[in-house]
């Protein structure tokens, strides 16, 4: 199909690059208009770089401006021209870990009004009009309350953008919603991996890490192979928040995992396409039955 729209939505400023780099370097290298919605500028996060420690939210509290920056650049990296902050960029501030007494911050993204923060998206998803968009499951991928916020206001945007009732642009239907995934056994042979490299990163059990989903849940495999490169430069440009060692990478909390050009996905709404040539276990795919959608765009007329 021409004219290929996908609307992607994260929670902060790295978030697009460590699940969906590769598969927004690969659609926007095909010609796709790629578009990324970020929540927050990823205001409380940690600060890896000691030189760039300064910018932490308890001392000059200047990251999220910074990110704004790093973001640009990952963009840049992976190809994307269009990207947009819901709300203006520092509209909803990042809410910090579960938990956090920043959570309970006025004007934080958890604190968001869901339809409020909803009709922003709505006014992309009616701009845009896009036939698939992604982001989180409920639990945002990893439980952080700024992805399970996304997730929340993304999928109240999907219904109210195809609701004539709901006022402001065309109604639009996205054709596919879908989920970001990490099968549990790609991680087991990433992490098996990683300990016969000895690498530098500190190697947890699969079973302790707060992501990864049944291999049987995963409806699509998107082989991205070639944007790899991209998908690293993207990560160095995060580098407030990510230590890149390739194959491998860690957040601050120093924990390894492998950079993949293979990246998954599960159809939330929508009609999946037909199942096409997967990718090898040894490139990050699930193997052999290639039973999966290999498009994120199969099967929309
Ligand atoms: C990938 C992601 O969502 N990162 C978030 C996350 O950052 C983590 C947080 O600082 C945690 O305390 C660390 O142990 C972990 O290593 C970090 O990845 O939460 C931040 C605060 O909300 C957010 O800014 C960052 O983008
Ligand atoms: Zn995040």
């Amino acid at each position: 199909m021409t004219d290929r729209r996908l609307l992607l939505v994260h929670a902060h400023p790295d978030d697009e690059t460590i699940e969906t780099g590769a598969t927004m370097a690969k659609y926007a290298a095909e010609g796709a208009h790629v578009t990324l919605v970020t929540c927050t500028l990823g205001e409380e996060g940690e600060v890896i770089p000691e030189h760039l420690a300064h910018h932490a939210p308890d001392r000059d509290d200047t990251l999220g401006t910074y990110r704004i920056g790093e973001l640009a650049d990952a963009c840049k990296a992976i190809g994307v021209t269009d990207h947009r902050f819901l709300g203006g960029p520092g509209h909803w501030r990042d809410s910090g870990m579960m938990g956090a007494a920043s959570n309970g911050r006025p004007g934080c993204f958890w604190q968001a009004d869901l339809d409020e923060a909803a009709a922003e998206l709505v006014e992309i998803i009616r701009e845009v009009r896009p036939q698939v968009l992604v982001t989180y499951d409920e639990n945002g991928y990893y439980g952080h309350p700024d992805h399970i916020q996304a997730h929340r206001v993304s999928w109240r945007a999907f219904k109210l953008a195809a609701d004539p009732a709901h006022p402001g642009g065309e109604p639009w239907r996205v054709a596919k919603f879908y989920y970001t995934a990490m099968p549990r056994s790609v991680m087991r042979r990433s992490a098996e991996s990683m300990r016969e490299a000895g690498v530098r990163f500190l190697v947890e059990d699969v079973d302790d890490m707060p992501f990864g989903c049944r291999d049987e849940d995963v409806t699509t495999e998107i082989d991205a192979r070639p944007y790899v490169e991209a998908k690293i430069d993207a990560m160095r440009a995060h580098a407030t928040q990510l230590s890149v060692d390739p194959p491998w990478f860690a957040l601050s909390n120093d924990v390894g995992q492998q950079i993949f050009g293979v990246e998954h996905f599960i159809l939330r709404a929508g009609v999946p396409g037909p199942p096409g040539p997967g990718a090898p276990h040894e490139a990050g795919g699930l193997g052999e039955p290639y039973d999966r959608e290999t498009d994120l765009f199969a099967g929309i007329g």
